[in-house]
């Protein structure tokens, strides 16, 4: 059985504890794997390999880090087959959402961090005639702290790892224990590219006690975070007392607010993506649809009969447009909602119930699940679910709209489908989101700053955001006099 080992130092090692965990396949159930149980020994090893790594790696040219990140990119484009089998095995999606998704994105996320660090630059100002100037170093921090969720994780792993290291620092990483063989993979791909040891080291284990010791590390002075609000908030309350830098980048309870004006075809089919993609599991899909009133009946038998074509299947066979959900607790978490929904009143209009899959019965499959709610305060369209259902309902006017989409404590995304410009402008000012995608989903630069407001995290990531916050910024003021 493969045992998915730490990376530390540039080389392979084993748990100090001897420990391991149990890895599943969700598309059967079965135990595939073993993970490395890591502890809080782990992670100082992996901190002082960083430490040391760090000397030289800060003071490295920009154009070396940059050579050995598009080294890296190439090297993951090479490996896209094995990556993305890997990942499919590993998260239950479809194999073809890894290599149209997953795998690339990880490529273009050490792309463009390698070339996003040779246009970085700082300030200077001139305070005139006071005869003083100044201008602003960006540091690197140090060694730092990334951790990663379970849905998208190479695309999410590498999301934060790579503007990490282009900036100078050295990282100690965890990537979920859900799902760790990208993450596992990529260490080989460092080595080759001729990263250097210690700069980047990767550690396996449960959030509780590896990514524990990551954030209450007292010399690992940034974390970078992507997952649940709730760990966010534990990780906000363990790590601000210590005064560290924090990027949160937690969940969401998004509306897509189609309004009679849209294109109603192109809305139509991107709806059925931003509600579906990735089994529901990816923190921007849109989970409650937002329907005005003149469409709302068409839109209803229209979408139900989209969904009803998707496929729920085996994510190897190229026909799944639905994979498994990544774990049993997870299913299981998922279908309480829908159970909910029931019991609130809501009206199930497709969708509901476990798939069996021939061959797979353990696997952890479900239909995608279309709930009509009458009350936009219930918990199953207030609450993330992070799975296959959506919740739909209509409006009337642009301002309840509006309302409706702003009354939850979630803030990351927003869908908005019009033709109407005013309104766009309208809405896209008054939305308490940190992204308004318009008449489009999930469409990403990386330039552009990415996270929520609310309950959805603290601090944008992506482009020179996600570089401002792995430096420091450090005014340095000369004074001069005049002849
Ligand atoms: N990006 C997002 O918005 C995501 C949201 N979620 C939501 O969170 C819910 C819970 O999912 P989980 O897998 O439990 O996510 P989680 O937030 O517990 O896990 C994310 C990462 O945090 C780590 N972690 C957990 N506890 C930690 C701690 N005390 N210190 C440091 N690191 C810690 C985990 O090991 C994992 O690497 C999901 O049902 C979903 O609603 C989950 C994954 C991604
Ligand atoms: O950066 C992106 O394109 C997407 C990020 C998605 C998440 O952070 C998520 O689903 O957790």
């Amino acid at each position: 059985m493969i045992k998915v080992l730490n990376y530390i130092n540039g080389s392979y090692c084993e748990p100090i504890s001897g420990k391991w965990l149990d890895n599943y396949n969700p598309s059967n159930g079965e135990v595939y794997s073993k993970i490395a149980k890591s502890e809080a020994r782990d992670i100082e090893q992996a901190y002082v390999a960083a430490k040391e790594a760090f000397k030289s790696w800060s003071n490295t040219t920009i154009d070396e880090r940059s050579r050995i990140m598009l080294k890296i990119a190439d090297l993951i484009e090479d490996n896209l087959l094995k990556l993305a089998n890997a990942e499919a095995m590993d998260n239950g999606k479809p194999l073809s959402l890894a290599l149209t998704v997953d795998i690339p994105r990880a490529s273009s996320n050490f792309r463009f961090f390698a070339n996003a660090i040779t246009q970085f630059s700082s300030e200077a100002h001139e305070s005139v005639g006071l005869n003083t100037m100044n201008f602003t170093l960006r540091q690197p921090i140090g060694v730092v702290g990334c951790i990663s969720p379970w849905n998208l994780p190479l695309y999410l792993f590498t999301w934060k790892i790579a503007p990490a290291i282009a900036a100078g620092n050295t990282v100690v990483a965890k990537p979920s224990e859900v799902t760790p063989m990208t993450a596992f993979l990529l260490g080989e791909i460092c080595t080759k590219a001729g990263l250097p040891k210690g700069v980047l080291n990767i550690v396996h284990g449960e959030g509780p006690t590896a990514g524990q010791a990551i954030i209450e590390h007292p010399e690992i002075k940034a974390i970078s975070f992507t997952g649940g609000t709730k760990t966010g908030e534990h990780i906000a309350r363990t790590a601000a007392p210590m005064f560290k830098k924090l990027s949160l980048e937690l969940g969401g309870k998004n509306p897509n607010l189609i309004f009679a004006d849209c294109d109603y075809d192109k809305m139509l089919a991107v709806t059925v993506r931003s509600s579906f993609a990735n089994q529901g599991q990816i923190c921007l899909c849109g989970s409650r649809i937002f329907v005005e009133k003149p469409i709302y009946e068409k839109f209803k038998k229209d979408f139900v009969a989209k969904v009803k074509e998707l496929k729920v299947g085996d994510p190897f066979e190229a026909s799944s447009n639905i994979g498994a959900l990544v774990s049993k607790s997870h299913m299981e978490k998922v279908q309480s909602y829908i159970k909910l929904a029931e019991e609130e009143g809501g009206k199930i209009l497709y969708g509901g119930k476990r798939v069996t899959v021939k061959g797979l019965e353990n696997g952890y499959y479900l239909e995608p699940t279309i709930v009509e709610v009458y009350d936009d305060q219930c918990r199953v369209n207030q609450e993330e679910i992070f799975g296959p259902v959506v919740t739909i309902m209509p409006f009337e006017r642009e301002e309840e709209a509006l309302k409706m989409a702003n009354s939850v404590k979630y803030g990351l995304s927003s869908t908005l489908w019009t033709t109407n410009i005013n309104r766009t402008m309208r809405m896209s000012k008054k939305l308490e989101v940190g992204i308004v995608w318009v008449n489009t989903w999930l469409n990403r630069d990386l330039r552009t700053p990415f996270g929520g407001t609310k309950n959805s995290g603290v601090g944008r990531e992506g482009g020179f955001e996600a570089l401002r916050f792995f430096t420091e910024a450090k005014n340095v003021c000369i004074a001069y006099e005049d002849e």
